[in-house]
């Protein structure tokens, strides 16, 4: 589905007239659609059909609590780095055994309430970590479910910055520690080791590297099984790119199932992905109002009242999210623009010397692909409270985070005016 192409000129998205909305809701503003959420989940899960697979969406991605349920509604789990993301998905509904865990940093707090609440699966990331999961689940006289993460060591030719898959990154652990850990499995009696995981990175527009890491935990796989170890689930992770840039190709669905259900032909446990870009990204933008137009000596500058703080991903990444402005473009001289927020930071850039319809103050534009690791990434540098978040449904919306107000946002601070010994 092409984002750009429902709102085109019409200025409406899932129905919804997006100037009327934010007349009520003001901006910077999060507005994503159901339904293309649901079209989304929908697709996946018929090119995963005949699989026994398992959805476990990548809360990182945008953890907001109705788009959690409405996944969990469509049937997905949850992966989760953090007490606070198990918190999320178990409050919008999602059963503890469908979430995995994921992620080279658990605390001991995290482990335990995870083993408490019941979470299916853990996905260990080093010895330290399994070592710490059975240490922590013989003391509640339980049995954790592990799979390791393996690092496949391949280049998944994205960003470097959102690169998992190689030696050097900190994640996961090589086939041949992992091969000790089988080995070695009755050291951990209260973790029942019988997974294997991979996820090699973020935003991955060709398959090739997927085909690749894939093969190779297939490869490790099959000698662990001819070794006698049961394997009860493999975890591809997720990764799968979107369109961010209009005319960018990205991976089809049925390609990667495909590329899945080949690769591990003859598995006969539960096979889990881990999407999360792929899932919200494109049904999400961020809305916003031009504050002003500038003339520099070098450039024309549209500032707008969203910012780094809200969409950090341009100024982290350097990553291209389309723009579009709201309303009638037919015919408008087009200029080039560098878009900027107010921050006070020159890397507070949405697109640099991006060709739009003329724009003038007050005009609104939306940033396109903003549904994933937008909000989610958000912060309140420079004292900007956070933008409020809007489901769209068939000509409706629902208000599902509020603006932050100052108060809220200055709310756990205190003065230095109790002084306590330690
Ligand atoms: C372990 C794990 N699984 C899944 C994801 C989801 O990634 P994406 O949003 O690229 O699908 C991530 C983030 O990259 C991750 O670290
Ligand atoms: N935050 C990143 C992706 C990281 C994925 C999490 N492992 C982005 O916006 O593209």
């Amino acid at each position: 589905m092409q984002v750009s192409g429902l709102i085109g000129n019409t200025g409406t998205f899932a129905g919804v007239d997006l100037a009327a909305l934010v007349a009520r809701e003001g901006t910077p503003l999060y507005a994503y659609s159901a339904p293309a959420i649901r079209e989304r989940v929908r697709a996946l899960r018929a090119a995963l059909a005949g699989m026994d697979a398992g959805i476990r969406y990548a809360v990182k991605a945008n953890g907001n609590g109705a788009i959690l349920r409405l996944l969990a509604e469509e049937g997905a789990g949850a992966d989760i780095v953090s007490g606070g993301e198990m918190q999320r998905a178990l409050r919008a509904g999602i059963a503890a055994a469908d979430i995995v865990f994921s992620g080279v940093g658990k605390t001991d707090a995290e482990i335990d309430a995870a083993l408490a609440a019941g979470i299916g699966r853990f996905n260990v990331e080093s010895r330290a970590e399994l070592d710490a999961i059975q240490r922590i689940a013989a003391a509640r006289g339980c049995t954790a479910v592990a799979s390791v993460r393996i690092n496949p060591d391949v280049d998944a030719l994205t960003h470097a910055k959102i690169s998992t898959g190689k030696a050097e990154n900190k994640f996961g652990v090589s086939i041949a520690e992992a091969r000790g850990w089988f080995d070695a499995k009755a050291q951990w009696p209260n973790v029942r080791l019988d997974g294997l995981h991979m996820h090699i990175g973020s935003q991955l527009l060709s398959l090739d590297p997927v085909r690749e890491a894939l093969a190779r935990m297939a490869a490790f796989w099959k000698e662990l099984a001819a070794a006698g170890h049961d394997i009860a689930s493999i975890d591809v992770g997720g990764g799968l790119g979107v369109r961010y840039r209009d005319g960018e190709q990205a991976p089809d669905a049925f390609d990667y199932a495909a590329l899945i259900r080949e690769a591990l032909h003859g598995f006969a446990g539960r096979i889990l992905v881990e999407p999360g870009r792929w899932l919200v990204a494109e049904a999400g933008v961020l809305l916003s109002r031009v504050l002003l137009v500038k003339r520099g000596e070098a450039r024309r500058f549209l500032v707008l009242d969203a910012a780094m703080n809200d969409l950090l991903r341009p100024s982290l990444y350097e990553a291209w999210h389309d723009i579009v402005r709201i309303g009638d473009n037919t015919g408008c001289e087009r200029l080039a623009y560098d878009v900027v927020g107010p921050v006070c930071e020159t890397g507070d850039t949405f697109a640099q010397n991006r060709e739009l319809p003329r724009c003038e103050a007050g005009d609104l534009v939306a940033i396109l692909g903003a549904g994933a690791y937008g909000a989610s990434m958000a912060s309140t540098y420079n004292s900007r409270p956070l933008a409020a978040e809007v489901l769209l449904d068939d000509g409706r919306y629902a208000l599902i985070r509020r603006r932050q107000d100052f108060d809220a946002m200055i709310a756990d601070e205190r003065p230095a005016d109790e002084w306590r010994s330690a």
